[in-house]
């Protein structure tokens, strides 16, 4: 028999759902490699929620695409993704296949390519249920189908299971896709700036959606965003990403409030106050590094206040700064000498 959604067993609560280990991508492009993302480590427990924060171009989709195994042929993966135990870049491109939607789920940003705009909503997610072998027959597919459209707050339910997705607003597809995604129970949700198409009252909408899901279901989420108030609102964890690396992580709270890092605290000096007056915002200053761009030393050096000569020469390596909390920046946090 199928389980509601309130039915499923709570997950172990220090379980962990996803272990990321020295991820590294590059994609063979005209003349060379661009190396997309480095040394990307981290873990997701169920029930929490990461979120990789940067600025566009700084690695988030890459390393989220590659977790999945999305990455195309012309990429070159390196490191150890871990999903519930399972390696899953060891796996074969069927277990993968079995493995995406089930165990783990994207929620992209544009959820009208996510959806068959020829086929009825309600009948999408009861294929994605019966593919995966989530509900025993049709009949009890198609009752989850509704429960599940319940559960992510569709006012009506029913109508919405007949509906074709252009006949719903960007919101409404969005938590389509979002019931797809929890369809099949996943360990992990991956959700790719999933209020970004969105505007801003449904992304609060959806915010929240994620978070009363998170606490009924125990899933571990990994959310890309490049838009603070978005990590501020959701995360447990953050990673903040530059050019490829995480250069600053730990709890969102403390991150948030006291960065250790000076790209996490420009990323923090630009956000519009209600005090900030017109024209006085801080952007960070420079631009951010073009794809390809090698960098000996730190590759925010040269848009960074605090920078040394010696930050442009030594790569800085992701160091504790604290318990929970490591940054790449020994200028920010220098250590005794031995
Ligand atoms: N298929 C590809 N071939 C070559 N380079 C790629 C490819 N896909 C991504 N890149 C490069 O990898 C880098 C990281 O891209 P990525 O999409 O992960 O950034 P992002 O932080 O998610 O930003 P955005 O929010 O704009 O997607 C970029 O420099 C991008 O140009």
């Amino acid at each position: 028999m199928s389980q509601t959604v309130q039915e499923i067993p709570a997950r172990v609560a220090s379980a962990e759902a996803l272990r990321v280990d020295d991820l590294a991508v590059s994609f063979a492009v005209h003349g060379g490699q661009v190396h997309a993302v480095r040394s990307v480590s981290f873990h997701v427990r169920a029930g929490q929620t990461l979120v990789l924060l940067g600025e566009s171009g700084s690695g988030k989709s890459v390393t989220a695409r590659a977790i999945m195994r999305l990455h195309g042929r012309r990429a070159k993966v390196t490191g150890r993704v871990e999903l519930s135990g399972r390696e899953v870049l060891a796996l074969s491109d069927p277990d993968v296949r079995a493995l995406r939607g089930s165990r783990i789920a994207l929620v992209p940003q544009d959820p009208t390519a996510a959806l068959d705009p020829l086929r009825r909503v309600g009948a999408q997610i009861t294929e994605v249920l019966l593919l995966h072998r989530a509900a025993p027959d049709k009949k009890a597919a198609q009752a989850r189908t509704r429960e599940l459209l319940r559960a992510v707050g569709i006012p009506d339910p029913e109508r919405a299971y007949r509906s074709f997705p252009h006949e719903m607003s960007g919101g409404m597809r969005q938590r389509v896709v979002i019931a797809m995604g929890i369809s099949c129970d996943p360990d992990v949700i991956i959700a790719d700036e999933p209020t970004t198409a969105l505007d801003v009252t449904v992304q609060a909408q959806i915010l929240d959606l994620f978070a009363e899901l998170q606490g009924r279901l125990n899933t571990a989420l990994l959310m890309v965003t490049h838009d603070v108030h978005v990590a501020a609102d959701v995360a447990d964890l953050v990673a903040v990403m530059y050019a490829g690396r995480i250069v600053e992580t730990g709890p969102a709270a403390d991150v948030l409030k006291t960065p250790r890092h000076p790209y996490t605290q420009a990323l923090l000096d630009a956000l519009p106050t209600p005090q900030t007056a017109r024209g006085e915002l801080h952007a960070i200053a420079g631009s951010p590094p073009v794809a390809g761009q090698e960098f000996p030393g730190c590759a925010f050096a040269d848009r960074c206040t605090h920078a040394l000569d010696t930050c442009r020469t030594a790569e800085p390596r992701l160091v504790e700064v604290a318990p929970g909390r490591r940054a790449a920046c020994p200028v920010l946090n220098p250590t005794e000498a031995p």
